[in-house]
């Protein structure tokens, strides 16, 4: 017999809009964060074993530590340190969003390890105790466990479901190599100087848009606060939004952090094409159509 196993699907995310305020005493930023969770995923199993051991695989795991700095390890310690039990568990991650790509990759791993673990272990932690671990291991991690699309306040993490009218399509420019996220609001800080810097508030034609599901609409609000910073420390990503804007796509943001950058476009057919143009053009990795929004963390195999 086989050691019982869960597995977990769980979504990448893209910031449709990031509005960031000014820079907190706890060093973080208090936002108006629009999630949209889409279909790019990780799978996270977690099997019965003795001791905390992970695995990775995929694009860029061998950036991924290994050790407690794994955001998946963190995730079953805590919680098995919440219901004081032995944090006995081997995970596998199967990663296919892309490492310090600004789509929330460690965040998804956290998330789906939360979800994996407590149904291996039988521990049925109510969904919010399961949010509040979530927060603490991570600003977006509460979002990668519920998907869909969401507007995160305070640093992210308290979360309000937004409603998404029809299936938007998106296509990802994925680069070579990573941005630090705490590297990027730095560089927002510096960049914005002794300038005062509004309150963050999400801007009520693109949760519109969202509603309708009217990308035509959507396409003119998108924005993110954090692009100017990670254009200062990534110039070329101003090569990749110039080659998707004439490509095609109804507009492009880098996303989050950084350094993917999002396309928007009208149907799956605009995306296929805006792959091929994007995939030949020398200004990305890799380019990956996707939709959203997306399911949170879902289990998708369990022999617990
Ligand atoms: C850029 C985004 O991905 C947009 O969703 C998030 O704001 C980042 O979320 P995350 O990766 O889960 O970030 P955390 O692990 O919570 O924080 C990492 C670091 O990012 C910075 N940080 C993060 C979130 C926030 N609201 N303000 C910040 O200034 C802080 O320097 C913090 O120490
Ligand atoms: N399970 C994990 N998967 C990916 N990175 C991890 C994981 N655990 C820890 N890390 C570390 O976290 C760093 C950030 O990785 P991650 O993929 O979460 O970035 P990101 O997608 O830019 O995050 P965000 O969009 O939430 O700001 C990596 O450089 C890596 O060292």
């Amino acid at each position: 017999m086989p050691a019982p196993s869960v597995s977990v699907r769980v979504p990448a995310k893209v910031n449709v809009q990031l509005a960031v305020g000014p820079s907190r005493p706890d060093g973080f930023h208090d936002l108006a964060n629009v999630f949209l969770a889409v279909s790019l995923y990780d799978l996270v199993t977690a099997t019965e074993a003795a001791g905390l051991s992970v695995g990775v695989e995929g694009p860029g795991s061998e950036q991924v530590p290994t050790d407690d700095r794994n955001l998946a390890v963190r995730a079953a310690r805590l919680l098995a340190e919440h219901h004081g039990r032995p944090a006995d568990v081997r995970l596998d991650i199967v990663k296919d969003i892309p490492v310090a790509g600004g789509m929330a990759g460690g965040s998804a791993d956290a998330a789906g390890a939360l979800l994996a673990c407590d149904t291996l272990w039988g521990t049925a932690t109510p969904r919010e105790e399961l949010l509040a671990i979530c927060a603490e291991l991570g600003s977006d991690v509460p979002f990668s466990l519920v998907g869909g699309a969401a507007l995160g306040r305070g640093r992210g993490e308290r979360l309000t479901e937004l409603p998404v009218g029809g299936e938007f399509h998106w296509v990802f420019a994925l680069a070579d190599g990573g941005l630090s996220t705490p590297a990027v609001y730095r560089e927002c800080d510096r960049l914005r100087g002794a300038a005062p810097v509004a309150a963050p508030e999400p801007d009520p034609a693109l949760l519109g848009a969202l509603a309708a599901g009217d990308a035509a609409a959507l396409a003119p609000t998108l924005a993110n606060d954090l692009q100017p910073a990670a254009l200062s420390l990534r110039p070329a990503l101003a090569e990749t939004l110039a080659a998707g804007a004439a490509a095609g796509a109804l507009a492009g943001l880098v996303s989050g952090s950084g350094p993917s950058c999002a396309f928007l476009v009208d149907s799956a057919p605009a995306a296929a094409a805006l792959v091929a143009a994007l995939a030949g053009s020398g200004h990305c990795r890799a380019a990956r159509a996707t939709t959203g929004p997306a399911a949170g963390a879902t289990t998708i195999d369990s022999h617990a």
